[in-house]
């Protein structure tokens, strides 16, 4: 009999300058050991059609784009990611309410009304000294709550936040919400610019829905061999 395929919960950030050593990589892997992401360096240099082409190789992609804009703009452009068949789409959820429902209205009406929306809440490379910079008297827990609980309202699938606030998350939010953490490190690896940082297992055991991990495997000496202990961790 047939093995049952579990979903891969592992989102490789796929954030190289070059094209070919990002395909050379993605073609020794297979779509059911992780899902790609796209972010604002590929998606500048190599466009739409580097996305398409990851999805006609069978591959879940989220496009990381974060947008963050009037309401009218940041519907217009989640359309348009929808359309061109990706998995997952982000904006700010610091946008506001009435951007986040005009996009998620967008997608709805839009030719794939099954494209995942979720919000950035804080971002993973920002500790509370960061924060303070930008926002007064709020922890970056308390700050990822508050815009997890208004991402809810707006009725989008989830949200994208640091590993170290999925328990706290867990308490308030279904399992059907979806947590999807960057700032994934295995034990040992450079933490570089992230600043609020789990690993992979830990990750898991707190309920998280999907793991973001860039540089620990694309960086590696051998980027499978990393891939394979993360997914064998979990
Ligand atoms: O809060 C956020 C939101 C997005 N990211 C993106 O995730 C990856 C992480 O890459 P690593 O190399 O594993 O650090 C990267 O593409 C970011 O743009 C994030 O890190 N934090």
């Amino acid at each position: 009999m047939q093995k049952p395929t579990k979903e891969p919960r592992v989102i490789v950030a796929l954030d190289y300058d070059d094209k070919d050593s990002a395909l050379a990589f993605v073609d020794k892997l297979d779509p059911s050991q992780c899902k790609l992401k796209v972010g604002k360096e590929m998606f500048t240099l190599f466009g739409p059609e580097f996305v398409k082409t990851l999805i006609g190789k069978g591959f879940d992609v989220f496009l990381d784009l974060k947008f963050h804009d009037i309401p009218n703009t940041v519907a217009k452009a989640c359309k348009a990611a929808a359309e061109l068949g990706v998995w997952m789409v982000n904006v700010h959820a610091s946008g506001g309410l009435p951007m986040m429902q005009a996009a998620k209205q967008a997608i709805e009406n839009s030719a794939n009304p099954g494209t995942k929306l979720i919000a950035v809440t804080v971002l993973t490379s920002m500790d509370q000294e960061q924060l303070s910079g930008v926002i007064d008297n709020v922890t970056p827990e308390e700050q990822v709550l508050r815009l997890a609980a208004l991402t809810a309202t707006a009725g989008l699938d989830g949200i994208v936040c640091s590993a170290k606030e999925a328990k706290a998350l867990r308490n308030s939010h279904s399992n059907d919400f979806l947590l999807v953490t960057p700032g994934i490190r295995p034990v040992g690896a450079d933490a570089g610019d992230q600043k609020r940082v789990m690993t992979p297992a830990e990750a898991m055991k707190y309920g998280v829905s999907y793991l973001v991990m860039g540089r620990p495997i694309t960086q590696a000496a051998d980027p499978m061999a990393v891939l394979t202990q993360v997914n064998d961790s979990i």
